[in-house]
């Protein structure tokens, strides 16, 4: 059988050199391009990549994508940053490149994406919930796009359950003393040297809460899910954000 074709882009990065090692040890790919910022996309097409592992940041991120779906490489993408308008405008690129496909993980590692999930589940079931996120202090954006993510599922799962908003009695704070508001869920953002990405979702109600906490320890454990994710994605036109999908969790 042929190897996929595989190009990363950001492949100098944190997550980006790593992505590039683990294309190379898969047997079923092809690592045909290695690209970091200034290099020209073209050598995308010249390679013949089928598709593009991106893990740049969130200015380069759409002109790339575009790049990628104008030649019909499909993308699986890391790199955070996704609003409402941004997904609409893929979308009109996708519908214009019939057959690509479009991965957007907001994270990559199991441990992270089973997090969502179970947080999603408890969510109705009380009546607090807050995040608080920890990473590295080299992350260029916060909060971060698994807690924002988080968050709107929890906030979704609450609003589908009839859920009242939550009780908060603060009427004086310090400017971000609670957070930054994600469709009503609190999420505090901590960048502190010597961590790398972890979360907890912390939910209250009368007389007990709940924590569900998730550390990503290296780079490595977000390379089975990127790998998966190049697997997938080449049969899977169309967007799909959430690792979940491609992972029969249901
Ligand atoms: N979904 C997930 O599971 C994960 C997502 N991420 C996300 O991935 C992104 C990258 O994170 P991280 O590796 O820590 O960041 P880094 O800053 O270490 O890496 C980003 C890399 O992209 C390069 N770059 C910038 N612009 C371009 C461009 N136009 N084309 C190609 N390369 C470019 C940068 O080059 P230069 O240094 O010269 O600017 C840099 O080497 C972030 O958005 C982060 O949140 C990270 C980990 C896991
Ligand atoms: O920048 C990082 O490091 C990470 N970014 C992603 C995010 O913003 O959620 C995924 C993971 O948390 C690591």
């Amino acid at each position: 059988m042929s190897k996929l074709r595989v190009a990363v882009l950001g492949a100098k990065g944190r997550i980006g050199s790593e992505a590039v090692r683990a294309v190379e040890a898969a047997d079923d790919m092809e690592l045909v391009a290695a690209l970091g910022r200034g290099d020209e996309l073209q050598t995308l097409v010249e390679a013949g990549a089928q598709v593009v592992v991106e893990l740049t940041t969130p200015d380069a991120v759409m002109d790339n994508l575009d790049f990628c779906l104008r030649h019909g490489i499909h993308g699986v993408v890391g790199t955070t940053g996704w609003t409402e308008d941004r997904l609409a405008q893929l979308r009109g690129w996708l519908d214009a490149a019939p057959g690509a496909g479009v991965l957007i993980a907001p994270n990559f590692s199991l441990g992270a994406v089973l997090t969502m999930r179970f947080a999603q589940q408890a969510a109705r079931f009380f009546e607090s919930a807050e995040i608080v996120e920890l990473h590295h202090p080299n992350k260029a954006d916060a909060p971060s796009g698994t807690a924002a993510r988080t968050a709107r599922l929890i906030a979704e799962a609450r609003a589908q359950a009839g859920c009242p908003p939550q009780p908060d009695a603060t009427t004086t704070a310090l400017d971000g003393a609670r957070g930054a508001d994600v469709d009503g869920v609190p999420v505090h953002s901590v960048r502190l040297r010597g961590l790398l990405a972890h979360q907890e979702v912390l939910l209250g109600g009368v007389g007990e809460t709940l924590t569900i906490r998730h550390d990503s320890l290296h780079h490595s454990s977000f390379m089975p899910g990127i790998l998966l994710g190049v697997r997938r994605v080449v049969s899977a036109p169309g967007l799909t954000v959430g690792l979940e999908n491609f992972l029969d969790l249901d």
